[in-house]
């Protein structure tokens, strides 16, 4: 679709597009074919009537936003993200950086409640939180899978949700928070004593417009794991690389779900799903807050297909591998990189991507 940009200064024409809408609600035969189509053609996709209730949301969304806005030495407690904790502008181990302050939780049950102590002055209050939001996403992603599974005809309609069910999964919660381009040198902790959202915006929040809004928070990428949920506030932020290299913004629904396939699902379905490359910019006034939650496989547990998705016409595209070798592979490598083509088998008659 291409509309006219709403920005007066810009007479551009800018693409959009509206990414497919799931409504879980739906008639279950119907969910799970539209769930296979979304992934086949763009690997993101909106969830609504998802189930997970608005107070889980929004309390897990009150403690990051109240995270954020603390002093910079305060939250500097909660560092270095090695791979979990507290980072700013420093992304992975490989030199990334981008305009983003960040959290990264291990969301093991016997792990959350340590290191909140450091996140949090009331470490209770914020596990409590935490364990509810990340139980009722995995929940989410598990009923996800499991429709996918049964849209693609696989018999063993767990095969995915297992990883992410298992108590040795890897799964992981990032909190990304990013401060508006018009205040870069304000930090968002000097607003700790506002609030946000259902109260008044803090001031920050509000400034005028900024036309040439162009600034990297979080780099180009796909998603590591199996399957992302991700939730934001009300601000704008997230685009997609489509096939033609274009960006395309997507439209901030606090209601709704995005949902991305992971490379493990695009190699678990021999490659129908795709892993979609996004990023997130900065905007221009406001604060954009998102929470992402990652599923991911055991470290040990091989990656395969499924038999039925292999076929004469469509042989097996990747090699078998741990979520142990695929980590390794992902923290050697630059954010940008593809890793998904390290464990791809080689076909002569077949480009590689
Ligand atoms: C540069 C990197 C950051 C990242 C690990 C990596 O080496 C390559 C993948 C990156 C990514 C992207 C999606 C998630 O935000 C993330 C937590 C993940 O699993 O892979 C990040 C990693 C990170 O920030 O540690
Ligand atoms: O903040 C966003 O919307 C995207 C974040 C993201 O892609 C990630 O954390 O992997
Ligand atoms: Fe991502």
């Amino acid at each position: 679709m291409v509309v006219a940009s709403t920005d007066p200064i810009r007479s551009a024409k800018i693409r959009a597009i509206d990414l497919p809408i799931v409504d879980l609600l739906a008639e279950r035969t119907e969910v799970s074919k539209f769930l296979v189509k979304a992934c086949e053609e763009f690997g993101f996709f909106k969830v609504i009537n998802h189930g997970v209730p608005k107070d889980i949301i929004t309390q897990m969304e009150d403690e990051c936003f109240e995270f954020f806005s603390k002093p910079v030495s305060e939250k500097q407690r909660a560092g270095p993200p090695n791979p979990y904790g507290y980072g700013s502008k420093n992304i992975g181990f490989n030199g990334d950086v981008g305009e983003v302050e960040y959290l990264l939780l291990d969301i093991n049950p016997l792990s959350i409640f340590q290191g909140s102590n450091t996140i949090s002055n009331d470490p209770s209050k914020f596990s409590n939180a935490l364990s509810g939001y990340v139980e009722a996403v995995r929940g989410l992603a598990c009923e996800i899978l499991d429709l996918m599974a049964e849209g693609l005809w696989v018999l063993d309609t767990s095969v995915f949700s297992r990883f992410i069910r298992d108590v040795d999964s890897d799964s992981l919660l990032r909190l990304n928070y990013y401060a508006p381009l018009k205040d870069r040198d304000t930090s968002p902790s000097s607003f700790h004593h506002l609030q946000h959202q259902h109260h008044p915006l803090p001031p920050l929040c509000y400034h005028h417009h900024h036309p040439h809004n162009n600034k990297i928070g979080f780099g180009e990428h796909s998603d590591p794991q199996i399957l992302t949920i991700l939730r934001s506030n009300d601000v704008g932020g997230l685009q997609i690389s489509v096939d033609d290299g274009e960006w395309v913004p997507v439209s901030p629904d606090p209601t709704a779900f995005c949902v991305n396939v992971g490379d493990v699902l695009q190699a678990m379905t021999n490659g129908r799903f795709l892993s979609v490359r996004h990023r997130a910019m900065v905007n221009s006034n406001k604060c954009r807050m998102s929470m992402a939650y990652f599923g991911a496989p055991p470290l040990h547990a091989s990656i395969t297909c499924p038999p039925e998705l292999i076929a004469p016409t469509r042989p097996q595209r990747y090699r078998p591998f741990t979520w142990a070798e695929y980590k390794k592979a992902m923290y050697s490598l630059r954010l940008g990189d593809s890793r998904l083509n390290l464990f791809r088998l080689h076909s002569d008659n077949e480009s590689r991507e």
